[in-house]
C-alpha cells in the first residue's frame, strides 16, 4: 500500500469536486468504471492500493461494487453517497460494515452542493465515524474552503443525508405546483421533524438534525434548483413522468430510491413518516393535489 496516497472512487459530479478539493493540499488520484480524460485519473488497482480512500458511489450501486471489486487491506475510507438501500433498507454503515471495520471509516455528511466545491467556494462539512482518529487524519487533507466538524454519529448523519433527499423532492413538488412560500417553509420544517422522529428510531442523536448534517443540508437542497431531487419534484408537479425525469437529468437522484427503502422500514418499524409517505406515492403515479389533501388532513 502506498503511504499517505489518497484517491477518489466514482468520477460523477460529487467524486470530481471531492477530487478537486482534495488535490489542494495533496495530490490526490481519482478513479472511475470508465476511463475518463481527467486529472489524476489511474486504474482502479492503483486506487484500491492507495491508504485513503473517498468513495463516491451512489448507494443503491456500492453493495455489488464492494461484492465485486473490494479486499480491505487496512485502507481508511470516506464514504461520500448519501442514500439508503431501497431493496433491502439497509444503511451505508451496515453494508460497509462487512468489509471494512468501524474504526477504518467515516461518512461525509453536511451542506455541499458539487458544483460550489468545484468553485472553491466555502461550506462546512462533518466527518462521522466512529473514530476521532480517523477524523484527525482525514480533516488536515481539506482545503480551507471546506471546514470539517467531527462527530460520533454516524447513523444519524446518514440518515440526515438520506431523508434530507426525500424532502427536497417534496419540496420541489410544492415549489412546481405554485403552493407559495409559507406551504414550502411549513413543509422543510416538519419534514425536519419526520427526519428526526425517524432518526429516533434507529439510535441518531437529536444533535445531528439541528446541525449541519440535518438542517443545514435540508434547507439548502429543499429550497434550491442545484438540487438534483429538487428538480426531480420540479418535474412530478409539472406532470412528467419519473422516467422521463431522471433521463432529462442524467445524475443520481437518491431520493427517489431512498423514499422507497424509507417507506418500507417505516411499515417495519411503525413510524410515522407522512412527507416521505406522499413523496413515495407520487413517485409511483399518485397525483400531487390528492397528496396534498391527504397532508394537510393527516
Ligand atoms: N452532487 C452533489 O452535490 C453531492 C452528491 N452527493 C452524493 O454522492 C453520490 C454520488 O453523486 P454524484 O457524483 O453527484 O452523482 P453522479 O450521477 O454525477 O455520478 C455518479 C457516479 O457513480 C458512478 N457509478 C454509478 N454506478 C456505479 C457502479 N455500479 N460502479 C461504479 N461506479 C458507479 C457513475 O459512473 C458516476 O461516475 C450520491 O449518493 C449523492 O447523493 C453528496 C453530496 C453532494
Ligand atoms: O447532497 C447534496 C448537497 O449537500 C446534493 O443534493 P442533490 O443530490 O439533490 O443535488
Amino acid at each position: 500500500m502506498a503511504e499517505k496516497s489518497i484517491a477518489v472512487i466514482g468520477a460523477g459530479k460529487w467524486g470530481q469536486a471531492l477530487h478537486f478539493a482534495l488535490s489542494q493540499n495533496q495530490k490526490c488520484l481519482i478513479t472511475s468504471r470508465t476511463k475518463r480524460d481527467i486529472k489524476d485519473f489511474v486504474d482502479l488497482q492503483t486506487a484500491l492500493d492507495c491508504e485513503y480512500l473517498v468513495i463516491a458511489i451512489p448507494a443503491q450501486e456500492i453493495r455489488e461494487w464492494l461484492q465485486e471489486n473490494f479486499v480491505f487491506s487496512g485502507q481508511k475510507i470516506l464514504v461520500a453517497a448519501k442514500g439508503i438501500e431501497a431493496s433491502t433498507g439497509e444503511f451505508l454503515n451496515e453494508i460497509y460494515e462487512e468489509f471494512v471495520p468501524s474504526k477504518n471509516i467515516g461518512f461525509i455528511s453536511g451542506p455541499s452542493f458539487a458544483s460550489e466545491v468545484i468553485q472553491a467556494l466555502p461550506a462546512g462539512i462533518v466527518i462521522n465515524s466512529k473514530s476521532k482518529k480517523l477524523y484527525e487524519k482525514f480533516a488536515p487533507m481539506f482545503p480551507r474552503f471546506l471546514k470539517t466538524y467531527y462527530s460520533d454519529d454516524v447513523v444519524g448523519a446518514e440518515i440526515c443525508g438520506a431523508y434530507k433527499n426525500v424532502i427536497a423532492i417534496a419540496s420541489g413538488i410544492c415549489q412546481g405546483l405554485k403552493l407559495g412560500n409559507n406551504a414550502r417553509a411549513s413543509l422543510i420544517s416538519r419534514g425536519l421533524v419526520e427526519m428526526q422522529r425517524f432518526g429516533k428510531e434507529f439510535g441518531a442523536k437529536k444533535d445531528s438534525f439541528l446541525g449541519l448534517s440535518g438542517a443545514g443540508d435540508l434547507f439548502l437542497t429543499a429550497s434550491s434548483e442545484l438540487s438534483r431531487n429538487f428538480r426531480v419534484g420540479l418535474g412530478l408537479a409539472g406532470g412528467k413522468k419519473l422516467e422521463t425525469i431522471l433521463e432529462e437529468l442524467g445524475e443520481v437522484a437518491e431520493g427517489v430510491k431512498t423514499s422507497e427503502a424509507i417507506f418500507k422500514l417505516s411499515k417495519k418499524y411503525k413510524i410515522y413518516t407522512p412527507i416521505a409517505k406522499e413523496v413515495k406515492l407520487i413517485l409511483d403515479g399518485k397525483n400531487p393535489h390528492d397528496s396534498l389533501k391527504d397532508l394537510l388532513r393527516s
